[in-house]
């Protein structure tokens, strides 16, 4: 059997103001330090160690990674950076309060960006891109390849492309995985992973800072997965949680 943990980052400054993210590279708060902290001493406590890690080049779940790393006396394991482990590209929104986009656009169109599958917010234009594209982080992608705004359906296809390529390998040779991401490209794994319709994936929401825990069999396919607290696996019904893959027909999501 496989086992994978995905971590959602801590809190950062932009959720806790409520503002739209995507990949402006804002830091963690006091919280989200906390948060991964916690998260570290859990995994830490119920035996978790970690071959290989994986995360975005954002540092709210670099840093994320880094403290639980800290937390759990593994600094030393290799860790592997992509852009394709970014949030979602959230467009001519990015640095916008939620609040304010739902008073002018209304509710339906916004939960309609924020959740449904295939619908982007509007684009935002080079000339405006929030993430400075001569960063060095991002000089090798290729302007061309910048997105101006994404769709989840956008995230879920170049998040797929590095999971087939770098963590697909990593879970064959029965390494153990830890992947820190961010909300909507972890909702599009798991969407991929649990085959989730487009149509329910809109309920899908994973929280900050708690350890996913995915067990796989030897074709990646989802045994089970749950999320892990100081007390062990979280009791079903106290945090949001997603489809659960042995009784369909619960199936019982939380936004
Ligand atoms: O702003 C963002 O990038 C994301 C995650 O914080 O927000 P939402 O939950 O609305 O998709």
């Amino acid at each position: 059997m496989k086992k994978l943990v995905f971590i959602r980052h801590g809190q950062s400054l932009y959720n806790l103001e409520n503002r739209f993210t995507g990949w402006i590279d804002i830091d963690l708060t006091d919280d989200g330090y906390n948060g991964a902290r916690e998260a570290g001493a859990i995994l830490k406590k119920h035996g978790f160690i970690f071959d290989v890690a994986h995360t975005s080049v954002l540092k709210r779940a670099i840093r994320t990674l880094w403290i639980m790393l800290h937390e759990m006396n593994l600094v030393w394991i290799p860790i592997y950076n992509s852009w394709r482990l970014n949030e979602r590209h959230y467009g001519a929104l990015q640095g916008m309060n939620k609040d304010e986009v739902v008073a002018r656009y209304g509710e339906e169109q916004v939960n309609e960006w924020r959740r449904s599958a295939s619908v982007s917010p509007p684009a935002i234009s080079h000339e405006n891109h929030s993430c400075d594209l001569s960063d060095p982080k991002y000089a090798r992608i290729g302007r061309e390849n910048i997105p101006l705004t994404e769709s989840l359906l956008d995230t879920e296809k170049r998040a797929l492309i590095y999971w087939n390529e770098q963590i697909v390998p990593d879970l064959k040779n029965n390494q153990h995985i830890i992947i820190s991401s961010h909300g909507n490209t972890l909702r599009a794994l798991v969407k991929y992973l649990d085959n989730i319709p487009d149509t329910d994936v809109t309920s899908l929401n994973i929280p900050n800072s708690m350890p996913l825990v995915y067990e796989l069999d030897d074709n990646l396919k989802p045994i089970r997965h749950y999320y892990l607290c100081h007390e062990g696996e979280v009791p079903s019904g106290t945090i949001p949680k997603h489809l659960d893959i042995h009784h369909p027909e619960n199936c019982d999501w939380i936004g």
